[in-house]
């Protein structure tokens, strides 16, 4: 499903933090959004998810405005995995999953064999059949993480929206996590911090910097030094790896340099 953002301004009293985003994310792509903190990621994403009003722009799923369709069904379609998740403590992790299903159930609707068969599939996707049972407050972050994107895997969404997936995850389950996403046939909109996962596993990569979009493109179009440098303050050598992925390599003393340049002209 495909899934827009028309020209999206969000403002917290007369500070900008969202300004004039427009993109279209296609059926089926991953896009990956990167920047700095505080440069507008997850302000954009809770307004892609419908959950945060635009000041003004609208966000466009399926070619309808998401504000004009159902929380239901926009529950049934979309499934949004915010950065500071959190769910009620009494629960087990199966249960955290099966929250998932929750906009397909009603009076008419009840739990089903095929709603078991459902949460049963994402428990094992996230690799967290083993700890089905375990109460929700001894879970590790990482777990309780995993569960997470169970419960949005659970969903059946055609539409998932992720908020720093990877943070808590060991980099095993960093890049299972990422290549589950990738293997669904899903339209995902996800905010990364690791550069070089957002170029392995993203089809673009969306940069925000100081609310505004500043490049949207392949990884190897966007992902330069000089990006690197002007949004970052990161000296970074860019090239592409022996599978033709680009990868990035970070100069330590690249951050001090650039303070220090600015201290020159002080
Ligand atoms: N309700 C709010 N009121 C005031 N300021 C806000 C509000 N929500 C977000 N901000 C500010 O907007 C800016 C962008 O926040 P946002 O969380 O979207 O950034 P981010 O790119 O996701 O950052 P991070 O990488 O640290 O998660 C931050 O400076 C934040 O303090």
């Amino acid at each position: 499903m495909k899934l827009s953002a028309q020209n999206l301004c969000w403002s917290a009293g007369s500070l900008d933090i969202v300004r004039d985003v427009s993109f279209d994310v296609a059926p089926g792509e991953f896009l990956g959004i990167i920047g700095p903190n505080g440069s507008g990621k997850s302000t954009l994403l809770s307004m892609l998810a419908g959950i945060r009003k635009p000041l003004s722009g609208q966000v466009l799923m399926g070619g309808q405005p998401i504000r004009s369709i159902g929380s239901r069904e926009v529950a049934r379609k979309l499934a949004f995995v915010e950065q500071q998740a959190e769910t009620a403590e009494r629960i087990t992790a199966r249960q955290a999953v099966e929250l998932g299903r929750t906009p397909y159930l009603g009076p008419l609707s009840g739990w089903s064999v095929e709603d078991d068969a459902i949460v049963d599939g994402a428990l094992e996707n996230v690799d967290m059949v083993d700890k089905a049972e375990r109460h929700w407050h001894h879970l590790s972050g990482g777990e309780r993480q995993r569960l997470h994107i169970g419960r949005a895997l659970a969903q059946q969404p055609q539409v998932l929206l992720l908020d720093e997936p990877t943070n808590h995850l060991d980099i095993g389950h960093q890049i299972d996590l990422l290549d589950l996403v990738r293997r669904q046939d899903l339209t995902v909109v996800a905010a990364l911090h690791d550069l070089n996962h957002a170029a392995m596993f993203c089809d673009r990569i969306a940069i925000m910097d100081h609310g505004r979009l500043s490049a949207i493109g392949a990884p190897e179009q966007v992902l330069t030094s000089d990006m690197i440098s002007s949004v970052f303050g990161v000296d970074a050598i860019v090239a592409p790896d022996e599978d033709g992925v680009c990868h990035v390599r970070f100069r330590p003393n690249g951050r001090k340099r650039v303070i220090s340049r600015k201290d020159d002209l002080t």
